[in-house]
């Protein structure tokens, strides 16, 4: 099983890294904050690029051969979705009403991380996670156990934090290793504390008419987050969730339906994904492939949400790997109005919104 970004890596696809200039060469056709769906851009379109390792060099022979017209020099550049900005605010609000919970009830919330295995990537996340608690008043648990740990500990755990009245919240990092059994140990989780939203009752609701889940699951709920504080109206419009994963894609659907988008959903099986998704007013993309959206994939105008974190060979990087998305940034940037940048998109979004939800769940206990 791969244990670290570096051994994960996937090759490089072709290259799509973002422009530095994409994100100061914004739109004037957008105030800030605000996109409205543009119907068409005209004749600006990019061709796709073809599916193999591109160099710098054979990019600028493409670039200008006749493929490319003069019109795509002048093309429209994307809002950048700031999902860092976006998450500093959450995360600053958290902090101020945290601030208030202590002064009037001497209380503040805790949340309990169980970390099993030495993956680097999950290990870092989880460190951001703490020193995000940290900055804004959660008190954090720890909990790191080897990788040959049985379920058995993991659970015993789990039931020492679902009796803990200083943990409201509790986070079992995935993935597992592979001898344990996620769904026995996901469902061990109180619902009352289950802060990822990863429990099937949690689940069920949100997949209903007229229930409500405690929680929702932090990197869907991040991603509608930062379509509301951008203004992008959802309600009546096609959306097309691209993954259908119990954590991001699945939950991501039932999201985007309970905010009334018409809503499709596309997987390894489907056929021809590009027409589907040339369908959509907005995008969330959760595969774990990168550069695989083109910007052939996008209706010109539409909203780009790029869940994807994918670590591909980069030697001009000091850590020998850069992250990338699911979506061709640089392509997709000529065609959108707005899109997330990866890294600085939904991740950022996705730690903060698991602080709302370990806020939200203190709240709840102490009736606040
Ligand atoms: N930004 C953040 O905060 C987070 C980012 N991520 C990232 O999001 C990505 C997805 O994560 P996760 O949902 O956990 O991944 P999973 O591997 O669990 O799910 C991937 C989904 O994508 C589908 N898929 C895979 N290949 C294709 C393809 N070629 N065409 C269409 N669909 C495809 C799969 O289809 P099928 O069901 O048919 O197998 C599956 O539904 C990863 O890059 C991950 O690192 C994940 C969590 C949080
Ligand atoms: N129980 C559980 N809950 C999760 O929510 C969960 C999980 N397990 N397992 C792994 C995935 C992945 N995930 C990310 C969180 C933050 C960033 C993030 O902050 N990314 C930064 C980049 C970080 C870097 O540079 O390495 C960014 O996109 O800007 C990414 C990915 C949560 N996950």
């Amino acid at each position: 099983m791969a244990s670290s970004p570096v051994t994960m890596m996937k090759m490089k696809v072709n290259d799509c890294s973002p422009p530095s200039t994409t994100a100061a060469r914004l739109l004037p056709l957008f105030r800030r904050h605000q996109i409205h769906f543009r119907s068409s851009v005209g004749p600006l379109q990019n061709p796709c690029f073809p599916r193999t390792i591109i160099t710098h060099a054979s990019r600028s022979s493409f670039s200008s051969s006749s493929v490319i017209t003069a019109s795509m020099t002048t093309e429209a550049s994307a809002k950048v979705i700031d999902g860092k900005k976006i998450a500093k605010d959450v995360r600053d609000e958290i902090a101020a009403e945290i601030s208030l919970m202590k002064d009037s009830i001497s209380v503040v919330p805790g949340l309990a991380v169980i970390l099993v295995g030495d993956r680097k990537d999950s290990a870092t996340y989880v460190r951001n996670k703490k020193k995000a608690c940290e900055a804004v008043g959660i008190k954090s648990y720890e909990v790191c156990l080897r990788e040959d740990s049985t379920e058995e500990e993991v659970l015993k755990y789990i039931s020492g934090f679902n009796d803990d009245p200083m943990v409201h919240g509790i986070l079992v990092q995935l993935p597992l290793p592979s001898h344990m059994n996620e769904q026995n140990i996901l469902n061990a989780v109180r619902i009352e504390k289950d802060v990822d939203g990863f429990h099937p009752l949690n689940i069920g609701r949100l997949a209903m008419r007229g229930r409500e889940p405690l929680f929702v699951p932090c990197t869907p709920k991040g991603c509608i987050e930062l379509l509301h504080r951008y203004n992008v109206e959802i309600k009546g419009k096609r959306a097309v969730v691209v993954g259908r994963s119990n954590i991001v894609g699945m939950p991501a659907a039932l999201l985007l339906q309970r905010e009334d988008a018409t809503v499709s959903i596309v997987h390894s099986r489907t056929k021809k994904p590009e027409e589907i998704t040339r369908q959509a007013d907005i995008i969330i993309s959760a595969v774990g492939q990168p550069n695989m959206v083109r910007g052939s994939w996008i209706k010109p105008g539409a909203v780009i949400i790029d869940v994807g974190i994918n670590p591909v060979e980069d030697a001009t990087n000091p850590r020998g790997y850069r992250l990338v998305g699911d979506v061709c940034f640089e392509e997709a940037s000529k065609v959108a109005s707005a899109i997330t940048p990866v890294p600085g998109g939904v991740g950022p979004m996705t730690i903060a919104m698991l602080l709302s939800n370990t806020l939200l769940s203190a709240k709840r206990t102490y009736n606040y």
